[in-house]
């Protein structure tokens, strides 16, 4: 992907116009299959400046596919009137300086922290080994798994990557789910119990937190009984998850 800004300087006479005629091009972004998002801003120190950011899918795709396709003129007609008053018009690359604010809170310091999630995952595995369906895979689970795996979960969840330093990350996890030859009603009943365990366990029960939650362990479930199947292809290197709010952040009223 490729972040496109331009910049525009728009002269007094222009400016009464320009959003109206930005809305209509945003509706040819919107249905470019080359765009992934945009959005334009105005300054609130210069009322004149405003940016564009278009995120494409890459530069050929901006350059050859929208440019070369059917829309462009549609888009052209739009915008042409403050092609003028472009001041940059350029494509950047995104680095690996990017990350989430303070100002929303992680979904580990939402849950309760680490110790929160050891509470749950403790009730969670006493659940688990009393089951007749995923027990018996369990049967010889080291004493500290809960403690484990509440360890990788705050990690997930925005919290210290103690995962990754102490217990070997993301391969690590990885290698105690191979040739596990885990089942559909497994997972299933792997997933539900560890909802179950959640109120028990006392984590906050609001709809954003628990729809964070549930897409977590949606998303991990099936990555494990996909990754457990004997001779399945694997990823066998990545960075531990981290994972957000979605597109609920957390209600503060
Ligand atoms: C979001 C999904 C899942 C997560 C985050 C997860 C996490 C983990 C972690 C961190 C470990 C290693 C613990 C340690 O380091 O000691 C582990 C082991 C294991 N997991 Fe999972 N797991 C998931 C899904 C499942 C499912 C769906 C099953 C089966 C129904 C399963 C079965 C096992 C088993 C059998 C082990 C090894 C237990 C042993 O040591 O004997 N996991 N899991």
């Amino acid at each position: 992907m490729i972040v496109e800004y331009i910049r525009y300087r728009v002269p007094e006479e222009r400016q009464a116009a320009f959003p109206t005629d930005y809305a209509r091009a945003a509706g040819v972004l919107a249905r470019a299959p080359q765009c992934v998002d945009y959005e334009l801003s105005r300054s609130v120190d210069e009322p004149a400046c405003w940016v564009l950011r278009i995120t494409w899918t890459s530069a050929a795709d901006h350059l050859e596919g929208f440019r070369g396709g059917d829309l462009f003129g549609e888009f052209l007609a739009a915008v042409r009137p403050y092609v003028p008053d472009i001041e940059e018009m350029r494509h950047y690359e995104a680095t690996a300086v990017r990350g989430p604010g303070g100002a929303v809170p992680t979904l580990h310091d939402w849950a309760g922290g680490t110790a929160a999630l050891e509470r749950l995952t403790r009730v969670f595995y006493r659940r688990v080994l009393a089951d007749d369906l995923v027990g018996p895979l369990f049967a010889h689970m080291d004493d500290e798994h809960p403690r484990h795996v509440a360890m990788w979960l705050a990690e997930v969840f925005g919290g210290p990557d103690r995962y990754t330093r102490e217990r070997g990350g993301y391969p690590a996890m990885l290698g105690h789910h191979l040739g596990k030859a885990i089942t559909e009603p497994q997972r299933r009943r792997w997933v539900s119990l560890l909802l179950d365990s959640l109120d028990e366990a006392g984590l906050p029960a609001d709809p954003e937190f628990r729809a964070a939650f549930v897409g977590y362990v949606e998303w991990g479930t099936r990555l494990a009984q996909t990754n457990s199947q004997p001779g399945a292809a694997v990823v066998r290197a990545a960075p531990v998850p981290r994972w957000g709010w979605g597109v609920a952040p957390p209600w503060t009223g």
